[in-house]
């Protein structure tokens, strides 16, 4: 009999349920008491794990529960079996029954159930001990004594259930934990930071005692509209920082003291904070909210007078928590998130960084400046249904735009950072209630703007980056509607076309496969948004060719061809100069120059 035979008897009836020896999380350790020079009993050892192993699947094949019994009954703690191999019990035994606690499985079960119910809207969470979704807007009053009145009037605005992010940022927020949540665009984020902030507030007391901050004056003057709306049922004072003339700044003070929430883009607020006579403390804000949170850290650290700077004087004026929504995420925002706020929860509502799949997208290749106008042209023929949001990279190409179509029996307008606010606010009045069919834009509206039933977004202008692409398309399809994306694109936009073509396909859109395996040259990309592509002028009038760019893209044969026309035209002028010189003729400069002769010679002489 040897130490195989010894051990088999020995160990008959009692259960091994993992691997022994060098395998972390056995219930029995076989604890080797063998001198190394031992090394007959160590192979033995070997073999007797693999029969222990065997045996192990087959009694569980025949009757699972009656292994676990066996293995309970066995009390000794250590076991003898050969001289120099002992199988200890190990201690963490009696932890792992203590796993078993019916407590602990309730709330294991309710932790799989809350975790089961995130994934069916697409809920993803990244943070300790999150709170758990909503199911409706009723749980805010059983579980956080929201006020009935608030959220009749959530129903009263239309909002009959909660859209994904609200059903995780409003827990959140009113656990006071600091978030950045990022959800797709037109899903709601906007009532998903207000309804908190309403009811932590509580009674109007003025402070400020809140801070949303946005991009765009247009953006903030939207958020505002809504305050009022969801507000409607609480005494609190919501407003917006309007235009900050010297003559108006202290009336402006007495404003942001008096009310209770205040939204502003950090440019104003911060001239506001940086005027010697205005007075403004941010002392009492408990909660600070950034919209379009990825824009803030937009550019490089070195530049000056950026929203991330602005951010920074306004995080240091208050000693706020912290909530940041967008519809996008980027490196940057999350870095300043990580070292900024403490026990932060990452929320993301779908896929991160991807284009609203209820828009239906589409590429079309117009070739050049004039491919993009006929094609715009073919496309109001087709028939277009208002409201229609055409973008532009500049507030020139805006103007331009504007021109060509203000006689193609459409009701067109345009909007950029030229025109007064009180016209920005006229045409964004007009544009909402349907007296404007198609607006001309520029990036300005590109974020946050929420224009009801806008159904075709056409970015006449192709994008500077993905991002910029993914909130374009997003000023469609908002809330549970469908919506159209048309994008414009030449040869010269080919540095971004395979990130704009990856976001289509991300959100089920059909894009060819040459596009998706295209080369990118990322310092193109870099340099396209800092500076926006040269375009040729939008005009149906010819144009002279723009000289730089007929030397950059003519090649040198033509070129020579070119600078032989230029040389020769230059010497038929010089040859009839020359010509007139021989034939007696003055050229006009010559004339001007004997009349200043003449008028000299005019002048008396005893002045
Ligand atoms: N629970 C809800 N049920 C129905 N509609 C809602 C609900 N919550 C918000 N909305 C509506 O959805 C639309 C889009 O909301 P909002 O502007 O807040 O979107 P957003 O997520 O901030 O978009 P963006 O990323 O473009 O800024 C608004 O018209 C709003 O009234």
């Amino acid at each position: 009999m040897d130490a195989y035979d010894i051990f088999k008897k020995l160990t008959k009836g009692l259960t091994f349920k993992h691997r022994v020896l060098g395998v972390k999380n056995n219930d029995y350790k076989i604890k080797p008491m063998l001198k190394n020079e031992d090394i007959k009993n160590d192979i033995d050892l070997k073999r007797i794990e693999d029969e222990i192993e065997l045996k192990q699947e087959i009694e569980s094949n025949v009757s699972g529960s009656q292994t676990e019994s066996h293995a309970s009954e066995e009390s000794e703690d250590e076991l003898q079996i050969l001289e120099g191999v002992r199988i200890e019990k190990k201690k963490e035994k009696t932890k792992k029954k203590s796993k078993l606690d019916p407590e602990k499985l309730k709330k294991k079960l309710e932790l799989e159930e809350h975790n089961r119910f995130r994934n069916e809207h697409g809920i993803k969470v990244v943070g300790r001990h999150v709170p758990c979704a909503l199911k409706d807007f009723n749980e805010l009053v059983s579980r956080y004594n929201v006020s009935k009145a608030l959220v009749d009037t959530v129903v009263q605005c239309g909002y009959t259930e909660p859209t994904p992010i609200q059903r995780q940022a409003l827990p959140c927020l009113l656990e006071g934990r600091q978030i950045v949540a990022t959800a797709p665009t037109g899903s709601g984020k906007t009532a998903a930071f207000l309804l908190p902030l309403f009811h932590i507030l509580g009674a109007p007391q003025g402070g400020p005692r809140a801070l949303v901050l946005c991009p765009t004056r247009e953006l903030a003057h939207q958020i505002y509209r809504e305050a009022l709306r969801l507000s409607a049922s609480t005494q609190l004072r919501c407003s917006v920082v309007k235009s900050v003339k010297q003559s108006k700044v202290k009336e402006r003070e007495s404003t942001i003291r008096r009310s209770d929430v205040i939204i502003s883009t950090p440019n104003r607020l911060c001239y506001l904070l940086n005027q010697d006579n205005v007075g403004i403390a941010l002392d009492k804000v408990q909660w600070l909210i950034v919209d379009e949170a990825d824009k803030m850290f937009e550019g490089s650290v070195e530049e000056v007078d950026t929203f991330r700077q602005q951010l920074d004087v306004i995080t240091r004026a208050c000693s706020a928590k912290l909530a940041m929504f967008s519809a996008t995420h980027t490196p940057a925002l999350a870095k300043w998130a990580r070292h900024n706020m403490r026990g932060l929860i990452n929320l993301t509502v779908g896929h991160r960084n991807a284009a609203a799949s209820s828009v239906q997208q589409e590429l079309v290749f117009c070739g050049n400046e004039s491919g993009k106008l006929l094609a715009f042209r073919q496309l109001v023929q087709r028939g277009l249904r208002p409201p229609v949001l055409v973008f532009v990279q500049s507030k020139d190409r805006a103007k331009q735009l504007f021109k060509e179509l203000l006689y193609d029996g459409i009701n067109v307008d345009v909007i950029h950072a030229d025109r007064t606010q009180a016209q920005r606010d006229n045409v964004v009045r007009s544009f909402r209630v349907g007296r404007i069919w198609v607006l001309i834009c520029t990036e300005l509206m590109g974020r946050g703007m929420d224009f009801r039933g806008v159904n075709l977004v056409i970015n006449y202008d192709f994008p500077p980056s993905a991002i910029a692409y993914i909130h374009r398309v997003g000023r469609a399809g908002r809330a549970g509607a469908t919506g159209r994306a048309v994008t414009f694109f030449t040869q010269d936009d080919v540095a971004n076309l395979r990130s704009i073509a990856s976001v289509m396909r991300q959100s089920g859109c059909a894009v060819p496969e040459y596009m998706l395996a295209m080369k990118q040259d990322p310092n193109k990309r870099k340099q396209l948004m800092k500076r926006a592509l040269r375009r040729d002028k939008i005009s149906t009038v010819l144009e002279k060719p723009d000289k730089r760019k007929l030397d950059k893209e003519t090649p040198d044969s033509e070129k020579a061809k070119t600078t032989e026309e230029v040389k020769s035209g230059k010497n038929k002028k010089l040859r009839r100069i020359e010509n007139n010189n021989k034939e007696g003729k003055k050229s006009k400069k010559q004339l001007e120059k004997g009349k200043k002769i003449m008028k000299k010679k005019k002048k008396p002489k005893n002045k």
